[in-house]
């Protein structure tokens, strides 16, 4: 199987706290892994420094035989990570549609200068992010309906979906979900997993995502990596991440 990221012996510390302890893991291309552990076991750790945000003590991050580390932050969007984040951060005045299409600033080459000498490139590239938006985004995620309605008002579940929708619109090979079914019930959280799984079985998209909610792992992941304080303690498939005494262990000690 062939891995679209891999992270070998990272750590990561704040002073004398050690965020992550020589983590390594890989997430395979096409698939759903999902990162779970205790609280502060360094879920969120792990997000910031394969997202750049965090600056790692050793170890290599590769995403596609690129080693992260060595590229700034905002380059990830050009290599074709996307992340979403644990709370809703849509602009409630706009509309779905605008809000979506916020996701490409970093995909539209032309910059601000050029585009005030000549309107031309910026207004081709904008036309054909909506045309994208309208063709792909909208119905994979079953928002056309709301396409020009505003996003205030809308349930969070719809909002959710909305966040997806902006996040894919670079084409992300990479997408990185912060917990996706915080603060769902249940319902709404078995659609996301479906939506979720949509996307990464009909696109050629990789997921991997950070939850505490058990159950929606369970059902949805097909790779589970499990941390506790810092270290991976057990990676595998849900039902042996199921079993696994280790895993039991760090649940049922941190109660
Ligand atoms: N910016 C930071 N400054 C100082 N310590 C930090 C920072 N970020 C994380 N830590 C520490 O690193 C450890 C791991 O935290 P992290 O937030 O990554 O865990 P988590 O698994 O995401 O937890 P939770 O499930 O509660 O969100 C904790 O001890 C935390 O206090």
């Amino acid at each position: 199987m062939e891995n679209l990221l891999e992270l070998s012996d990272v750590s990561v510390s704040f002073g004398g706290i050690k965020a992550l302890s020589q983590v390594s893991m890989s997430v395979a291309a096409n698939k759903v892994t999902a990162v779970i552990g205790p609280n502060g076991a360094g879920k969120t750790s792990l997000f910031n420094v394969i997202s750049g945000f965090y600056p790692a003590d050793t170890g290599a991050v590769v995403f596609a035989n690129d080693n992260l580390l060595k590229r700034p932050a905002h380059m990830r969007s050009i290599l074709g990570i996307s992340r979403t984040f644990q709370n809703i951060a849509l602009f409630p005045g706009m509309t779905v549609e605008e809000n979506i299409k916020l996701g490409a600033h970093a995909q539209l080459r032309t910059n601000l200068l050029s585009a005030a000498f000549y309107l031309g490139p910026a207004k081709r590239e904008e036309a054909a992010i909506t045309a994208d938006i309208g063709k792909r985004l909208l119905p994979l995620l079953d928002l056309d309906e709301y396409r020009h309605r505003s996003v205030s008002g809308l349930p969070y579940g719809v909002q959710k979906r909305i966040e997806l929708a902006r996040a894919l619109v670079n084409q992300p090979k990479l997408l990185m979900l912060d917990e996706p079914f915080a603060g769902m019930p249940p319902p709404e959280k078995a659609r996301m997993s479906s939506y979720i799984r949509r996307i990464v079985n009909e696109t050629d998209l990789t997921a991997l995502l950070i939850d505490h909610d058990m159950e929606s792992i369970m059902n949805m992941s097909d790779h589970i990596v499990v941390l506790n304080f810092g270290s991976v303690i057990a990676a595998g498939s849900p039902v042996e991440m199921q079993t696994n005494p280790a895993v039991i262990e760090a649940y049922l000690g941190g109660e």
